[in-house]
């Protein structure tokens, strides 16, 4: 990709990075996937809100950095309801690991997302994960040969979008589960308005999640009467996590995850 004259310089960096990052050792790998769709209907099945809960340490648009264990994080927020989650390994703009992802898949029983900037094949085979997430602007033309590649490997592949063409092109690239990122990586800045227009354009078969800037049970719900079949969920649940772990302090903090998980889960919607 060579756009990142158009890209948040923040993201320009993070792409940097991403491309600039080692290859991982030993061959493909192959991934028994517990799956995204099957766990987000469950819990609409159950008069939950289908949360993918985020394990996000840090990003580019947050103060200071969480260090509280992921795994107990992790456990917090399927304790609030979220029907998966989604766990930063991107080490140098996020705070996240493929470490933290492998022991928070060992610790739950719910499909884990690897949230990362993969941008060449051979990254897929970082680390196991039940769906891994493909950027299209990030991945231009080679986003079907990576679709396929993360498919061979057992994955679920997410594609994320941002507007309709990129849409067209997810579709196009064989993707069933698609993402829609209301937040603008141009600008870093948030409207939940961008999912509510590209949705409505994704052929029905498609698991649609929509992801960034979703802060209460409002958001919660507007996003699923606009066609939401899952809902990518970060700041708001890790927010109230002191930057710090130790003491009571940390304790509480970590209950907060619970209770930030269960408001959004437990928005009902007319849909
Ligand atoms: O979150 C950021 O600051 C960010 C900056 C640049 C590129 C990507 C970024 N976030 C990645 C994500 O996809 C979000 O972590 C995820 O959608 C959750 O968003 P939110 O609920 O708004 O934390």
């Amino acid at each position: 990709m060579n756009d990142s004259e158009e890209l948040a310089p923040a993201v320009a960096s993070i792409l940097r990075s991403a491309e600039a990052r080692g290859d991982p050792e030993g061959g493909p790998l192959s991934v028994d996937a517990r799956s995204l769709p099957a766990a987000l209907s469950r819990a609409e099945t159950d008069g939950r809100v289908p949360v993918i809960a985020e394990v996000k340490p840090t990003s580019p648009t947050t103060d200071g950095t969480r260090d509280a264990d992921p795994v107990e994080l992790a456990e917090r927020m399927v304790a609030g309801g979220a029907a998966a989650l989604s766990v930063l390994s991107e080490p140098d703009h996020f705070g996240g690991s493929p470490e933290n992802l492998r022991r928070v898949r060992e610790a739950v029983d719910v499909p884990v997302l690897r949230k990362d900037f993969v941008v060449r094949e051979s990254q897929l085979d970082t680390v196991a994960a039940d769906v891994v997430l493909l950027i299209a602007r990030f991945v231009g033309e080679d986003l079907g040969d990576l679709v396929a590649a993360a498919e061979e490997r057992g994955f679920q592949p997410l594609v994320e979008v941002h507007d309709a063409a990129e849409l067209e092109r997810a579709v196009a690239a064989g993707a069933e589960l698609i993402g829609v990122n209301n937040r603008d990586l141009a600008k870093l800045e948030v409207d939940l308005e961008t999912f509510e227009t590209v949705a409505p354009q994704a052929p029905d078969d498609v698991t649609l999640v929509a992801e960034s800037g979703i802060g209460s049970p409002d958001d919660a719900r507007r996003m699923v009467e606009a066609g939401a079949d899952g809902l990518l969920v970060g700041s708001a649940i890790m927010d109230g996590v002191s930057e710090s772990p130790s003491g009571g302090r940390g304790a509480e903090s970590l209950e907060t995850v619970t209770e930030n998980t269960r408001r959004l889960t437990r928005a009902r919607t007319q849909r």
